[in-house]
């Protein structure tokens, strides 16, 4: 079951990912197509989210792990022949007798197997492929992987988004991550959870738009914020409105961002922590458009550009008088921009007033003290390197409604 109707009800069930060995995969030479800044160190990396997961439970938060979901969805021998299918077709393989030789590989192996090597990727020196009878096994030598791994995986916010009783599986901006919502889409139709009866998805993944998690801020029952952006574009919005509309949602406030890493996810410049207290990033508020769109008549779209602060477009968005907006590490050029990057303002909120992040950014954790803000941190000095924070870190699936 899926119940997410704010950012910020009591947080009572979440999906997170716990990194394993495919963070051993990250090449130092390809940080920048695996969309990392560094090379996380796992031991210490799950010891980190280790830490993220019992503050979780400690405070009453049932956690699931996708790992273990997406197991239960691969136990059924034709699900996981229709997956190997699909999985492989966006795998990039660089030969048809090669990808014939991945999907024997992929339907041979155990269970366990099968789903470590999905995360893993699959190298080149794999024993499997060391007699090489296929051209695609011949070339690109240089080539470390036949298949990608997947390091992103953590990042659980962005492959797919629960919100009302539904998910939108995301298509990804980014070609690295593109089959993370494979796992989501098989997830949500077989694993134990939902397999009775299956989430319905708001999203059309054919179309050729890109829409990712991160960028995605349920304010309330009636209003959604979403990042446009480098990963998440205008028809996405436009289809996702409709289809929320349909759902009784009666406006979205579409926020443009630079499109690029600075400003990669919505997520890392505004969270919502309180019934109307948010983190911001104080460097962007001004010079972002943003853009409102209501239902129009017989099933369209209306869509009007708003000049107004960001203060002002939240508090009517939240049908409200004012909303506080607390700026990541009080807006100083330097300790704000430091923070920013940190995940300062991506903290995970577990019910309202009371958030989840790391324990490095200072300014901002004082600044949320001194609001009454309770504040559970833990270290991210491992999981921080690959740019996301406690909010990208988990997906919501139920949050008592507000
Ligand atoms: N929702 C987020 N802010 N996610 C952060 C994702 C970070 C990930 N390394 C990427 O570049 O895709």
């Amino acid at each position: 079951m899926i119940q997410v109707y704010s950012e910020i009800g009591k947080l009572n069930k979440v999906m997170l990912h716990r990194p394993c060995n495919e963070l051993y995969q990250i090449n130092p030479f390809n940080l920048e197509e695996m969309l990392f800044e560094d090379t996380p160190y796992l031991k210490d990396a799950q010891f980190e989210h280790d830490s993220f997961s019992k503050i979780l439970k400690d405070n009453g938060v049932e956690v699931v792990y996708l790992k273990d979901l997406f197991y239960q969805a691969m136990m059924r021998e034709d699900v996981r022949r229709s997956f190997i299918l699909d999985f492989t077709e966006l795998s990039n393989i660089s030969s048809i007798r090669l990808k014939e030789k991945v999907k024997n590989h992929y339907t041979n192996l155990d269970l366990n197997d099968f789903i470590d090597s999905v995360f893993e990727g699959l190298r080149r020196d794999n024993p499997y492929f060391k007699k090489k009878d296929s051209l695609g096994e011949m070339t690109y030598l240089d080539d470390i992987f036949i298949v990608n791994p997947m390091p992103n995986c953590y990042f659980t916010r962005d492959s797919s988004v629960n919100i009302a009783d539904s998910v939108i599986i995301s298509n990804m901006g980014k070609q690295f991550r593109r089959r993370e919502p494979l796992l989501l889409k098989y997830i949500h139709q077989y694993s134990d959870e939902f397999k009775d009866n299956p989430t319905i998805n708001l999203f059309d993944n054919t179309l050729p738009y890109g829409i990712e998690g991160g960028d995605i801020i349920i304010l309330s029952d009636k209003v959604v914020c979403i990042g446009c952006t480098e990963r998440t574009s205008p028809g996405a919005i436009e289809y996702v409105s409709m289809k929320l509309f349909e759902k009784g949602y009666e406006a979205i406030y579409a926020f443009e961002l630079e499109r690029g890493r600075n400003a990669m996810h919505l997520d890392g410049m505004l969270t919502m922590i309180d019934y109307e207290t948010f983190i911001f990033n104080p460097f962007l508020s001004g010079s972002v458009n943003v853009f409102k769109i209501s239902p129009g008549r017989e099933k369209s779209i209306k869509v009007i550009s708003v000049t107004d602060s960001w203060e002002k477009v939240l508090a009517d968005a939240l049908n409200t008088n004012a909303v506080k907006l607390i700026p990541c590490g009080n807006g100083d050029r330097i300790i704000g921009n430091w923070e920013l990057w940190n995940l300062g303002s991506n903290v995970l909120t577990i019910k309202p007033g009371e958030v989840v992040g790391y324990d490095r950014n200072d300014v901002t954790l004082s600044l949320l003290d001194k609001e009454g803000i309770k504040v559970h941190t833990f270290s991210g000095s491992e999981l921080s390197r690959g740019r996301g924070g406690a909010r990208c870190m988990s997906m919501p699936m139920i949050r008592e409604k507000i």
